[in-house]
């Protein structure tokens, strides 16, 4: 990962921190990839990200990989995040896998109310170790949050498998916006934090950030 914040360099390299030579528009780059099982919601969380809005109605599988661009604003850096929405399907897969080491930073996802979901994170994580780079950023999530009367996963369990791992968790839901917005700033913090830091400028904990910054569903400590 290459690249100061503010400064011009040629090129917009695919997934390098760095700004285009003509286009102010953003101090940074990172690629953020959108993971886990086939139904978990990785689409309408991006959707949620991008238009704050939420698709209810049919579900509809994504083919192969989709992207789209953001950028936040975070401690006056403008971050531009290009997001793949990557197909959950196993027959997709190998064609994820060709776009694993370009990212910088993947968000996991599983279903709350879906327990294969959450019993094949530990498969995908094997799957990142395998294709991603070595130091590349990883938030685990555990989506549909606000459907608590179909909650098979506690809280709990989602916060001691990413202690086990040592990645940032919180539960989101890309229905209410609950911790959307959150997780993708917490990569850019995180991004930005790795281009460079400026002289006085605290060092920058994940894993610290999004446990003071993430809210808890209102009712979830049963199952
Ligand atoms: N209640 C609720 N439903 C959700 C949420 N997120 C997604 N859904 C629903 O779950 C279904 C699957 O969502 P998608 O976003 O298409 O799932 P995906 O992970 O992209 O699936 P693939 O493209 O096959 O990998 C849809 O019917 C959504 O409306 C959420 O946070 N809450």
């Amino acid at each position: 990962m290459t690249g100061t914040p503010g400064a011009a360099a040629a090129g917009d390299g695919e997934g390098s921190l760095r700004s285009p030579p003509c286009s102010p528009s953003y101090d940074l780059t990172g690629k953020v990839m959108l993971l886990g099982d086939s139904g978990v919601g990785k689409t309408c969380f991006l959707i949620q990200f991008k238009d704050g809005a939420f698709l209810s109605g049919t579900f509809i599988a994504t083919v192969g990989i989709d992207f789209r661009n953001k950028v936040v604003t975070v401690d006056g850096v403008r971050v531009k995040l290009q997001i793949w929405d990557t197909a959950g399907q196993e027959r997709f897969r190998s064609v994820t896998h060709a776009y694993y080491r370009d990212a910088q930073a993947l968000l996991l996802l599983y279903d709350i109310t879906n327990k294969s979901s959450f019993d094949n994170i530990r498969a995908w994580l094997t799957e990142i170790h395998e294709y991603a780079r070595r130091d590349v950023v990883i938030v685990l999530l555990g989506n549909k949050a606000d459907v608590s009367s179909e909650r098979v996963i506690r809280s709990e369990d989602g916060e001691t498998l990413a202690r086990e791992y040592g990645v940032p968790f919180m539960e989101t839901s890309a229905k209410t916006g609950m911790n959307v917005e959150l997780a993708f700033l917490a990569i850019a913090k995180e991004l930005k934090h790795r281009a460079g830091r400026q002289a006085n400028e605290p060092s920058f904990q994940i894993r610290d950030y999004v446990e003071s910054q993430k809210k808890r569903p209102s009712c979830c400590s049963f199952v």
